[in-house]
């Protein structure tokens, strides 16, 4: 963990960009206010802007004019993903990043333990205290939850944007149990992980512990650790998609006999024809996906009490 300041070298008033997603599920313009003035009430200097299209904020955050010394992200965890990318491109000394959760299901936000309220957000950005923020690349985009090929990334694709915003994760259950009962001719999958060849029909390789939510998909991952880890599931006919959804609802997935959960530092994801692929719960075409860590390391804001792990 390292303070804020003494990161940048900083010595007079903190300066913080606010920029939100108003597209993403849990936006509230009266939120994005309330962080604004809780931030201010800190004595810290603010400047709130609001995303007009995808790829806005990946360029403000890759742009060495933005100067500020820490940038908040509000949205879901496709808005932090465009921050984490921009920031990762971006030469010399970055911003550290906050986060305002306001999307669907908020996953890093949950793995850093932090807080949705403005008054909470504003005390840890003051406070300044971070943690390191591990990363990994798919095809050269930046990933810091997971990447995924085969039913859920299938799901993630099919997912209609308006029953998202309206009925939030049941959307992806509803959508899940559509195409999870549909036939559909995926191929399997063919992992080559740190040189190991596995033959499967779903791969995750997760960065972040958890995923879709509270749930414990790889024990030993954790997104301030380095390192990656490869979710292999070995069936996914429906009976083996809903006992693999209960392992995952109880945190067991890793002693399921229908997966395997491997440390990896690299692997590829390739099939016989395209499989659907996505990134941090984004759509992100098709197999075939290289997957690597990222050796930057980037700064996120974390509350005294720490990530969870
Ligand atoms: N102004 C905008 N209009 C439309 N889409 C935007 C805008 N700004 C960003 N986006 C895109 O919105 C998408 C969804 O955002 P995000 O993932 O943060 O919200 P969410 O889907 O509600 O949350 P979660 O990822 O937690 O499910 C992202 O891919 C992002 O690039």
């Amino acid at each position: 963990m390292a303070a804020m300041g003494e990161a940048l070298g900083r010595t007079g008033r903190q300066r913080a960009l606010l920029v939100a997603n108003p597209a993403a599920g849990g936006y509230r313009a009266g939120r994005i206010a309330a962080v604004a003035q809780a931030l201010r009430a800190r004595g810290i200097e603010t400047e709130t802007r609001l995303t007009a299209a995808p790829g806005d904020l990946e360029r403000i955050a890759a742009d060495p004019a933005t100067t500020a010394d820490v940038i908040l992200a509000a949205g879901g965890d496709g808005t932090i993903n465009e921050a984490v990318a921009g920031l990762l491109a971006r030469p010399g000394t970055r911003p550290h990043l906050a986060l305002v959760p306001a999307g669907t299901a908020n996953v890093l936000a949950y793995e850093l333990g932090l807080s949705a309220r403005p008054a909470r957000i504003a005390a840890a950005v003051a406070t300044g205290r971070t943690a390191p923020l591990h990363t990994g690349r798919a095809n050269g985009r930046a990933f810091m939850l997971m990447v995924s090929a085969g039913f859920d990334a299938d799901v993630v694709h099919a997912v209609d944007p308006a029953a998202k915003r309206r009925w939030k994760q049941l959307a992806f259950v509803a959508t899940a149990f559509r195409r999870g009962f549909a036939r559909r001719n995926q191929p399997d999958l063919t992992v080559v992980a740190d040189g190991r060849a596995i033959r499967c029909r779903l791969a995750v390789v997760a960065k972040a512990i958890h995923y879709g939510g509270p749930f414990r998909i790889a024990p030993g991952a954790g997104t301030t650790r380095p390192g990656l880890h490869l979710v292999a599931l070995l069936k996914d006919d429906p009976w083996s998609l809903i006992r693999a959804g209960a392992a995952l609802i109880l945190g067991r997935l890793d002693r399921s006999p229908i997966a395997l959960v491997i440390p990896v530092t690299e692997c590829r994801i390739d099939a016989a024809a395209p499989v659907p692929v996505q990134i941090d719960g984004e759509a992100f075409g098709f197999t075939p996906v290289a997957v690597e860590t990222v050796a930057e390391i980037l700064r996120v804001v974390v509350p005294e009490a720490g990530p969870r792990t």
